[in-house]
């Protein structure tokens, strides 16, 4: 178990790279100051009594769902039958703080960088994508030397889709383009291939923008690049619309798509409202994670029942929904 004031560890490269002042240090970053390496941000978690605490089962099968992940080959865990100790993830209580720091590690006038962006889409990847070639830019990495992969980590040796290079003018106002300008993927990644060209083209850092499956790619490119001595700091960059992603509160994009869920259900709530029994049914995003449904049928005041992956629910007998449903249309 960790102790009282252990820090979420991530690798990085300090013991190979030379340090260097950041080029904002003469003016202290504008005036905003930097991070010290020793700012701790507190880990929101919850520690369930027993699993009959309400949400406990949830949170079980997420666990055991990703110990059986880790697990492999030797098969998966019944969390039915396991103890809270036995499935949850330990965690410890604090992490580094994020932010620019006075020392930086790559020369930015010898630097290369890399984006990618991977999964499902979520509104703000053109944002992201901007941010990241701005800063690069003005930290002082040269024109030509920032790469956009071109449809997930595959673009990283698909011989029809060459990466592309990003500049300050080529992502001046995607912001206000939806989707990805890099294009994305699901789908098997070759690991192999993605670190080989990583060396052979000199990447020093890669920013990888997904959800829990780009983050486990992002994590098994860093594990391949240690193993292979390539000195590439691989960034993970949480990406999820469903914000279903473990350690932060809310992820970009979520927000709008709670504002954009509520159009399809006030839509839904007058077209029932104008037909005799009129039922709406909108299906939202979220296969395994009720956050959008939840928030936008609360924000919106117009939904009577909402199905969540994480709630199990049932159609018939007094309590099912369908009885639930009749109660409304006579109601109405
Ligand atoms: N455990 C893993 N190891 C390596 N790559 C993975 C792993 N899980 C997913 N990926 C890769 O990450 C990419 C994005 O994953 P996906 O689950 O589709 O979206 P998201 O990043 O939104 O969760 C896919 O190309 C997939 O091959
Ligand atoms: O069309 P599919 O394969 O069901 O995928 C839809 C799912 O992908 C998402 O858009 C995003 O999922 P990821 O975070 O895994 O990319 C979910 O909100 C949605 O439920």
């Amino acid at each position: 178990m960790p102790g009282a004031d252990d820090v979420l560890e991530c690798p990085d490269l300090r013991h190979v790279l030379a340090a260097r002042p950041s080029p904002f240090v003469p003016h202290n970053n504008f005036g905003g100051g930097f991070v010290s390496d020793a700012d701790r941000v507190a880990l929101t978690s919850m520690r369930f009594a027993s699993g009959m605490s309400a949400g406990a089962a949830a949170q079980m099968q997420l666990a055991a769902e990703t110990e059986t992940a880790a697990a492999g080959s030797r098969g998966a865990v019944n969390w039915m039958e396991a103890s809270l100790e036995q499935l949850s993830t330990p965690l410890p209580p604090w992490s580094i703080r994020a932010g620019a720091r006075d020392t930086i590690y790559h020369d930015p006038k010898h630097t290369t960088a890399a984006i990618v962006t991977c999964g499902g889409l979520c509104p703000g990847l053109n944002d992201v994508v901007a941010g990241l070639v701005n800063k690069l830019t003005d930290y002082g990495v040269p024109e030509g030397n920032i790469l956009g992969i071109r449809y997930g980590f595959r673009g990283f040796y698909d011989k029809t889709h060459k990466p592309i290079v990003l500049t300050k003018k080529s992502v001046d106002g995607i912001q206000l383009q939806g989707g990805t300008i890099l294009g994305t993927s699901r789908g098997g990644a070759n690991i192999k291939e993605i670190v080989k060209r990583i060396d052979m083209w000199g990447v020093d850092m890669l920013f990888v923008v997904g959800g829990n499956g780009g983050n486990a790619g992002a994590s098994a490119i860093q594990q391949k690049c240690a193993e292979s001595d390539v000195a590439c700091n691989v960034i993970g960059i949480p990406k999820s619309i469903d914000n279903d992603i473990l350690l932060i509160d809310k992820c970009f994009g979520f927000d709008t798509a709670v504002e954009e869920a509520q159009r399809a259900l006030l839509a839904a709530k007058v077209e029932a409202s104008s037909a005799r029994n009129g039922i709406g049914l909108v299906k939202l995003m979220g296969r395994q994670s009720g956050f959008i449904a939840v928030q936008a049928s609360m924000a919106s005041g117009v939904v009577d029942a909402v199905l969540i992956p994480e709630v199990q629910f049932k159609l018939d007998g007094p309590t099912g929904l369908m009885a639930y449903l009749e109660q409304v249309r006579c109601r109405d």
